[in-house]
């Protein structure tokens, strides 16, 4: 291959010519308008020298011997790697067929003989001008080329009416449509009408402001290079889109130039990016964000309108439980099953109030939290009907591999504009209703309102009362005698605890107890009571009284205390009393809770001698097998049994079966809540053992049980 000559300056042209003459003339004509000129005697030369030096220009005469002017030429223009040089071919005359025969070989112009030598300089520099700018054209052309060529894009050119001027397909862009369907043709032929409308107007805009734009369209997947127009129809269902780009912009004042980019990658990941960050990963829901950006939404949206919704915060019941003793899998599997529950439950047409709502405005905020939003509500009734529906839906048992599974929700309700007007308040608000909810006994709906904060507002300040209380001397104890049903005699008491509160007055222990669990202050006011109760009943003994058995209530939260053991010893230890005059009061629920260390606990306490029954019998679990391996020594039958004696029937029964069945464990019985004279008349004849209440005696301060004890009523402590 032949070496690159350097650039040069000024032009260089080859004269070939056999006559020494005309070469002499030609050289004198190119110097006189600044050319460089080398000389050929023949064609044989001519196409040497042409190789050789790649002159700028050809003057080339047609008759030379060997070989002619008309066979160089061609054979130059076959040197494909040589650059194209112009060649001007000198012609003995101007008659056509040698003129033709010129150009058939590849000449870019011609001169005849005789030549005008002042107009072949002016011919020479413009051809070279010419030949100049073409050159230049074709590389701006390749440089064009390699261009599109590296870029995905399609492009095309297109006038201001909308048809296509050019259309190249871009490397990328496979199953569009193709040039030759498009070139000529108007928008409205290529793309759907909508689409093609929107192209328009955009071209216009591009033209009016000579600006760049762009415009985003879908176009179904063809799988081929048909007009889609043609194919439109044959799409029965849905068809997969892909997303287009097209940006314009104006190349004149009634021509676009257009670049089209399939950006469906761009928005699929878009989309994947869309539903990482709304969409809860676990069940496929909306997340907590997507939740305040719908919420934020539809308060604009109610605002301005002037319409009401309601927020729903929904909460399961004791799914910790169920994560903890089932485990994490079963707990994600049971999250899905409830928002999948939960999104039939909110389905459109099974919401009264709108048939908007959708699962677009429900959604998971975290652990077992589920909201659901309710627009234009008309009636507060249809918000509660949706919370009574999902609660409903709650309460059908989940089946999860082998387990069934049963759980509650409770919800708590917010309502725009009443409760709230902005979205964090109402979410609140709504967490905080369904925390109310909980607090009332769980499976429950309860709607926030204003009172609602009153009585959060007043839980409060009762806590910060409850820690002083201690410390104020406002605690104190009543007690509340237990007699042998045979004998009537009082066998032991109850202890009962009290608060003087110093404004609201005595506030019973139902309000206060509750509060303490959950403060766990009831450990320290458990062990006062502890402590008091037991003192006191080395007091009756001092003051010449007989031994009598005092009763505590020990709550979950102390039995699980683990200086439980401890404590009661210290008490015990302190104030002397004997171990078996102490009693203590267990619910089921308690020594149900997590079994294997309630029968320690109990192990421990039963070590010490303490007398343990069980509290409120017949409203827990009431399992017979479970009583059996604690071991107690007493049950409680509660009050809500002995209330409807002797007339309700059902619960007579119930009674005696557990008179029966208590007895059969060897366990003594003690009636709670006995009323009158008929109930204790009917639970001797059950066969009960204990009883307690008004009719007996109500809760009482120690001088009147002093009294009662001294009033010859004998304490026949149970030997049992
Ligand atoms: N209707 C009716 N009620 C009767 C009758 N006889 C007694 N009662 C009431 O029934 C409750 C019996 O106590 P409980 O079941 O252990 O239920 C107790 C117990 O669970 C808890 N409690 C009371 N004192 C303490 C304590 O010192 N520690 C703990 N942890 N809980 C306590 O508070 C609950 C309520 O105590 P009180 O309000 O004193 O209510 C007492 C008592 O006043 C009757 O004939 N008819």
């Amino acid at each position: 291959m032949m070496a690159t000559p350097p650039p040069r300056t000024r032009g260089l042209v080859l004269v070939a010519d056999d006559d020494p003459v005309m070469r002499l003339l030609m050289l004198e004509m190119l110097s006189q308008v600044g050319l460089d000129a080398v000389e050929a005697v023949d064609g044989v030369q001519a196409l040497a020298r042409y190789q050789e030096l790649a002159p700028d220009l050809v003057l080339l005469d047609v008759e030379m011997p060997g070989m002619d002017g008309f066979t160089v030429c061609r054979e130059m223009r076959r040197l494909e790697t040589h650059p194209v040089a112009p060649i001007i071919m000198v012609t003995g005359g101007d008659e056509l067929e040698s003129v033709t025969r010129a150009y058939e070989a590849g000449a870019t112009d011609f001169v005849s003989k005789p030549i005008n030598w002042p107009i072949l300089g002016h011919r020479v520099l413009y051809v070279l001008r010419a030949s100049d700018a073409i050159t230049r054209l074709r590389i701006a052309d390749a440089q064009h080329r390699a261009v599109l060529a590296a870029i995905p894009d399609t492009f095309f050119r297109m006038n201001k009416d909308g048809y296509y001027l050019d259309y190249e397909q871009g490397h990328e862009a496979s199953d569009v449509f193709s040039s030759d369907l498009c070139v000529g043709r108007h928008l409205n032929d290529v793309l759907p009408p909508e689409i093609a409308r929107r192209m328009l107007d955009k071209v216009r805009a591009v033209l009016e402001t000579q600006r760049i734009s762009s415009l985003d369209y879908e176009l179904p997947v063809t799988g081929g290079a048909a007009p889609l127009r043609a194919r439109h129809g044959e799409h029965a269902v849905a068809p997969p889109v892909r997303h287009f780009e097209a940006r314009l912009v104006a190349t004149g004042p009634s021509e676009v130039l257009g670049l089209v980019r399939d950006i469906s990658e761009r928005k699929r990941t878009e989309e994947q990016i869309r539903r990482l960050a709304y969409c809860d990963s676990l069940t496929g829901i909306p997340n907590r964000q997507a939740f305040l950006e719908t919420l934020e939404a539809e308060l604009v949206r109610s605002r301005k309108g002037n319409k009401k919704f309601a927020v729903l915060f929904m909460d399961l019941d004791a799914f910790k439980r169920i994560n903890d003793t089932l485990g994490h899998d079963v707990g994600d599997h049971l999250l899905m099953a409830v928002s999948e529950r939960l999104r039939e439950t909110t389905r459109p047409s099974d919401l009264v109030s709108r048939t908007e709502v959708g699962i677009s405005n429900l959604a998971r905020l975290g652990g077992d939290e589920f909201t659901i939003l309710i627009p234009d509500l008309e009636r507060v009734e249809n918000a509660l009907n949706v919370a009574h529906r999902v609660k409903e839906a709650m309460r059908r048992p989940f089946q999860l591999d082998d387990h069934e599974i049963f759980v509650t929700a409770s919800i708590g309700i917010s309502l725009y504009p009443e409760d709230g007007e902005d979205c964090n308040s109402l979410l609140k608000f709504a967490d905080t209703a369904m925390y109310h909810a909980k607090s009332c006994g769980k499976n429950n709906a309860k709607l926030y309102s204003s009172s609602l904060t009153m009585q959060i507002m007043s839980h409060v300040q009762l806590e910060v009362g409850l820690r002083k209380a201690l410390q104020n001397d406002e605690l104190y104890l009543l007690y509340q005698p237990q007699i042998a049903v045979a004998s009537t005699r009082i066998v032991g008491v109850e202890a009962l605890v009290r608060w003087r509160h110093p404004e609201r007055g005595i506030i019973s222990p139902t309000e206060f107890i509750p509060l303490a669990e959950e403060t766990g202050l009831i450990v320290p006011i458990g062990e006062w009571v502890l402590r008091t109760a037991c003192r006191q009943a080395m007091d009756w003994q001092v003051l010449g009284q007989r031994p009598l058995r005092v009763a505590v209530n020990l709550s979950a939260k102390q039995f699980k205390d683990e200086n439980l053991t401890q404590i009661v010893l210290s008490a015990l230890h302190d104030t002397g009393l004997p171990a078996h005059l102490l009693e203590l009061e267990l619910t089921e629920g308690t020594l149900m809770d997590d079994a294997r260390a309630t029968m320690v606990t109990l192990e421990q306490l039963r070590g010490i001698g303490v007398y343990l029954s069980i509290d409120d019998f017949g409203t827990g679990y009431s399992s017979m097998n479970y009583l059996k391996r604690f071991n107690v020594r007493a049950l409680k039958i509660d009050k809500s049994f002995i209330s409807g004696l002797p007339q309700d029937s059902e619960n007579a029964a119930i009674t005696r079966a557990i008179i029966a069945m208590a007895h059969g464990l060897k366990l003594a019985v003690v009636a709670e809540g006995v009323e009158t004279g008929e109930q204790l008349v009917l639970l001797e004849e059950y066969g009960c053992d204990l009883a307690q209440g008004y009719h007996l005696g109500r809760p009482s301060p120690p001088e009147i049980i002093a009294q009662m004890l001294g009033d010859g009523a004998a304490a026949a402590i149970a030997a049992s």
